[in-house]
């Protein structure tokens, strides 16, 4: 008994059997929204056996009646044939149809459902996970889950399916011959066992491999300018090589084992084959067997022995679409935002008050080696700019990326008004604050749909005033359609001033009363800096406003100047003020003033 668990374990182990069930459970309430589709795939399947079943009849009572000479039966049964092969070939339609309409929906479905599921997972997990990658997930991963609910899956229903028919058939036309299959089957079990092993294992590696080179590649045309001003197009393109080198190199490899277990199945198969017909020739001459039977046996032996050979295609494709489930398992068991943008009607994204926001003892670190913020306090009242200044790496962003509740603090609170933001939705808290980032990403599309995603509700005439108020209006007419000049992917076809001014007009549109603005570090000329700078002014007035100033210049008329470093307070006041303390802020102000004279300089003495 214990003998008898134990060989049932080590089978099960051996079959991965356990460690086919989660792929498939997660997978099974997809395909059961379109079970009417799978329902009439398995009638099919067995519509399939049946035409097969009904050739083999066909075979052995045609040749029987051929021999005999029995021409009407003959004549007869030609009728039946046709009228069979017009039902078969309406099925092999249908059967192509249904099965590419159950994948393609099921595709799109698993697809919505994982963009979903990303655009609510924490920016940490951006932080951690290439974009290319991610964009595997939804390519390469997602269309390498047909095996798994398509093709392979019906096929290996149909094997056994087919197997066990053909198999009565035989036993009823000789079962002598029919022992000789049965040889077949623990060796099919095993090779496709091992096979399966080993090609699950080659398929992880592929698609994992596959998802790097995404994001090598998302990296490549992303930084392309890059790529040509240092001329690295030789060096990189050799990285690509390698990598498609590499992707070759395991996909052989998945060939030879299939290969290999094509050549196993098939020499099986083909013993199997002579044998049955050595021995059937041998009853046909001891009058045991017509040659109808002999003839219906083989032809069964080709039903049994050919999917056989065919296993090896099947089993394979299904262990890769195992491979891609268990990857997107991976994305979808990540735990997304509790407070999510998408599981908040639109409707409860109101626009909220004017409010203060108060860092009460705050402590973060993007990762427990290192603190970034330390016990950080700040208050900035309502309707008032507190400007940050620091060195780089002092915390600065991270505030922003605090407030929007883009990272939780590991302590301390964050509140609008007296209340903490823990409290509020993500949608109630990211629609009072409008964020004006140091890079304008531009997405592909109109510059008036680019000012849209401020507010997606509004209408060409606020959109225009929006972009007025920015000082964005005139160059946007100078643009070749206007409103409708196409941003182009990245907006590389917009200066830096004029990108900002996209920005500013985003946040116009948006009205909300926080405003948080992380000031462009490009120089701008100084005519641009000034349509700029007004347009900030403008966009600041009434509002809560915390700045992250790089150039000290722009932000003498701050009501608070807040002095960072290394994750604290360590100045605060007017601009006077702290110039007076000659501290941290007058050392950094010098600088940038000596930065600005210094080139004045070297230019004068080389004159
Ligand atoms: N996503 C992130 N993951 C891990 N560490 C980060 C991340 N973003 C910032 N840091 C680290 O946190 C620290 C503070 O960065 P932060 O961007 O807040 O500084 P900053 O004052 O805004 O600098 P800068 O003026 O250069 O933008 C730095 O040491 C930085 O390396």
């Amino acid at each position: 008994m214990h003998l008898l668990t134990e060989m049932q374990r080590n089978l099960k182990q051996y079959l991965e059997i356990s460690e086919l069930r989660k792929p498939l459970a997660f997978m099974l309430p997809y395909a059961a929204r379109y079970w009417k589709s799978y329902a009439g795939l398995v009638l099919l399947l067995f519509g399939g056996i049946g035409a097969a079943l009904f050739f083999t009849w066909f075979l052995q009572n045609i040749t029987d009646a051929a021999v005999k000479g029995d021409l009407g039966r003959v004549r007869f049964l030609i009728i039946v044939g046709i009228c069979s092969t017009i039902v078969s070939s309406l099925m092999v339609y249908a059967n192509t149809y249904l099965s590419s309409t159950a994948i393609e929906k099921v595709k799109r479905d698993l697809k919505n459902d994982l963009f979903a599921h990303m655009l609510r997972l924490p920016t940490r997990y951006y932080g951690n996970n290439h974009s290319g990658e991610l964009v595997s997930h939804l390519t390469n991963d997602v269309n390498g889950i047909e095996g798994a609910i398509g093709s392979s899956l019906l096929g290996m229903l149909r094997l056994p399916l087919m197997a066990a028919a053909a198999f009565i058939y035989l036993v009823h036309i000789n079962w002598q011959l029919s022992l000789l299959c049965m040889l077949l089957v623990p060796l099919s079990l095993l090779s496709g066992a091992v096979l399966g092993k080993l090609l699950r294992r080659n398929s992880r590696l592929i698609h994992d491999h596959l998802g790097k080179v995404n994001s090598f590649l998302g990296d490549a045309f992303a930084g392309q300018l890059v790529i040509r001003s240092f001329t690295l197009e030789q060096p990189v393109y050799r990285q690509y090589e390698d990598r498609n080198q590499k992707l070759l190199a395991m996909e052989l490899k998945v060939a030879r084992l299939r290969g290999w277990f094509s050549v196993g199945a098939g020499a099986a198969g083909t013993v199997a084959y002579l044998l049955s017909m050595g021995l059937g020739a041998y009853f046909v001459t001891q009058n045991s067997l017509t040659v109808g039977s002999l003839l219906a046996f083989v032809s069964l032996m080709q039903y049994l022995i050919s999917p056989l050979a065919g296993m090896a295609g099947l089993w394979g494709g299904f262990q890769r679409s195992i491979a891609a489930i268990e990857r997107l398992q991976k994305v979808m068991n990540e735990p997304a935002e509790p407070h999510s943008l998408l599981s908040v009607p639109a409707s409860a994204s109101r626009v909220m008050a004017p409010s203060s926001i108060h860092f009460h003892h705050v402590t973060f670190g993007y990762d427990s080696s290192k603190t970034v913020l330390d016990n950080f306090s700040l208050t900035v009242p309502v309707g008032k700019a507190v400007a940050l200044v620091g060195p780089s790496g002092a915390g600065k962003s991270t505030l922003f990326s605090l407030a929007q509740r883009f990272y939780r603090p590991d302590s301390g609170t964050i509140c609008l008004d007296q209340q903490p933001i823990e409290l509020l939705s993500n949608a109630e808290l990211r629609s009072s604050m409008a964020y004006v980032p140091q890079e304008t990403y531009l997405f592909a599309g109109t510059i008036r749909d680019n000012i849209a995603f401020g507010r997606l509700d509004a209408s060409e005439s606020e959109i225009v005033q929006a972009a007025k108020d920015a000082n964005a209006h005139e160059f946007i007419l100078a643009l070749p359609h206007g409103y409708d000049t196409e941003t182009g992917e990245r907006g590389v076809k917009l200066s830096g001033g004029q990108k900002q001014r996209i920005a500013i007009a985003r946040a116009v549109l948006k009205n909300a009363p926080i405003l948080l603005l992380d000031e462009a570090t490009s120089a701008l000329d100084s005519e641009t800096e000034y349509l700029v700078q007004e347009a900030l002014e403008r966009l600041m007035k009434n509002r809560t406003t915390m700045v992250i100033a790089h150039r000290l210049s722009t932000i003498q008329n701050a009501d608070l100047i807040v002095v960072m470093d290394q994750g604290a307070i360590v100045e605060q006041g007017k601009h006077h003020q702290l110039l007076n303390k000659d501290g941290l802020y007058a050392r950094l102000y010098r600088l940038q003033f000596e930065e600005k004279a210094e080139p004045v300089i070297s230019k004068a003495g080389n004159a």
